[in-house]
């Protein structure tokens, strides 16, 4: 597959250099060059393809030639060693489950597939990588431990001081080895600008490769398109008017969901599941694209001022506001309705919630008040263990605690303490 940037100022390049490199060279992000809709008989037989297989024919195009057919199905099979499970809460609105992998997230998929590919690229060279990452909660903990041991990479994670929960920051800064986090004096977006302004430092770059683990990284975002087709594989008996209602924060899950819609998963739509970082919910009522800093919820992986991936949304449709808003909705909450929802879920339905799924939670219900007559799938993208201290205020109880959140309750954080770029790349540099 070619790739080109978005910025359109920049060569065209392969899926091996654009997984390398990030970012393109004029700042934009990468985007496949074609998009070829699956054949009419993989639809009829989904049903017997396991979720390794679904996965490989959604993405062999995207990783083709660089990624020859049996390493893709070893990376895949590898990636996908955990269940994408739905529970239904009523009969209009089910949760998909994306919190069953080690870090108790959904970006394990991605975090896990990217580093596999990045050690297949670097196999038998002495070129070092360096992975840079800025988190706002959880891709730090999915990145650090996909990337945990993987030769010839050093993982770089920036995350916003006293904004990420107590387990999210353990996930991230407990590991060592390739592994080092720095703790910003900022927000997520001041992380995400000093990765981005790296990218392009010249000084940084002719000295080292850098590459980027966020979901800019077609590697790191691509692979979210499965969670849709897990869906749309164990729903499609019983429903044939699937809506997905996507908690959202960068937008890269969102986007790749509508790369699977463009490759004939039949969704009829798409909902944007906002805390109060209403940034896109805006621009669909006003035209506006107006990015604004962020502000600081309980649904903290989402607090993202300036979403990434917004300009791959437009591309995939044109950059056309009337198409897009036929296929997008947007709703936003404020932390007290998160809490709200986190009660009902688990008063009425006996479901408990992470913050960030009740938001998705609450999208579905006011689409739905809207547009009766659908199934709205909602993305629980995180295990509420991973927001004790919210959730279990909330529920008065207490919930048992996995393996995959024991295992980093007792170790020591180790974070070096930043707060400019000069710092960062003082670091990068030494
Ligand atoms: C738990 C959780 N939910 C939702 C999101 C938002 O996803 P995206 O950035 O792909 O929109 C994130 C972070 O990205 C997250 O960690
Ligand atoms: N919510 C994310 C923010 C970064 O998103 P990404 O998908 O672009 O890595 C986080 O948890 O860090």
């Amino acid at each position: 597959m070619t790739y080109y940037s978005l910025n359109k100022q920049a060569p065209k390049t392969s899926f091996k250099d654009a997984v390398i490199k990030g970012l393109a060279p004029d700042k934009g992000l990468y985007f496949p060059e074609s998009i070829t809709p699956l054949s009419h008989s993989f639809f009829k037989n989904i049903d017997s393809l396991s979720n390794s297989e679904i996965a490989f024919e959604t993405i062999k195009q995207f990783t083709s030639p660089d990624i020859p057919n049996d390493v893709l199905k070893n990376i895949i099979d590898d990636t996908l060693s955990f269940n994408f499970p739905i529970e239904k809460i009523t009969d209009t609105v089910s949760s998909l489950e994306l919190f069953h992998g080690p870090t108790m997230a959904f970006k394990d998929v991605g975090a896990r597939f990217m580093a596999r590919c990045l050690g297949y690229f670097n196999q038998g060279n002495n070129n070092e990588v360096t992975v840079l990452v800025a988190t706002s909660g959880d891709t730090g903990g999915a990145v650090a431990n996909g990337f945990l041991g993987v030769e010839g990479v050093n993982v770089v994670i920036l995350y916003p001081s006293g904004k990420v929960s107590d387990i999210q920051e353990k996930q991230l800064t407990t590991l060592k080895k390739n592994i080092k986090a720095l703790e910003v004096d900022g927000t997520f977006d001041d992380c995400q600008a000093m990765v981005k302004r790296a990218f392009l430092d010249q000084s940084i770059t002719s000295k080292m490769q850098l590459t980027s683990a966020n979901s800019i990284n077609v590697a790191r975002w691509l692979p979210q398109m499965f969670y849709f087709m897990f869906a749309y594989k164990q729903l499609h008996k019983k429903y044939n008017n699937l809506v997905f209602s996507v908690p959202s924060g960068n937008f890269g899950n969102i986007c790749a969901g509508m790369m699977a819609q463009r490759l004939g998963f039949p969704i009829k739509h798409f909902i944007a599941a906002n805390n109060a970082n209403n940034i896109v919910t805006q621009y669909l009522h006003t035209q506006n694209y107006t990015p604004k800093p962020s502000i600081q919820t309980i649904s903290n992986a989402m607090d993202v001022g300036d979403p990434s991936n917004f300009v791959r949304i437009q591309e995939l449709h044109n950059n056309n506001f009337e198409i897009l808003s036929k296929n997008l909705s947007g709703y936003s909450y404020s932390d007290t309705e998160t809490i709200s929802a986190i009660n009902e879920l688990y008063s009425d339905y006996n479901y408990i919630a992470d913050p960030h799924g009740a938001v998705g939670f609450l999208a579905c219900k006011d689409y739905l008040k809207q547009h009766p007559n659908n199934h709205c799938v909602f993305l629980e993208t995180a295990h509420p263990t991973k927001f004790l201290d919210i959730v279990e205020d909330t529920i008065k109880e207490n919930i048992e605690l996995p393996k995959q959140i024991l295992s980093v309750m007792d170790k020591e954080k180790q974070a070096v303490k930043i707060s400019t770029y000069e710092q960062l790349k003082a670091l990068l540099l030494n």
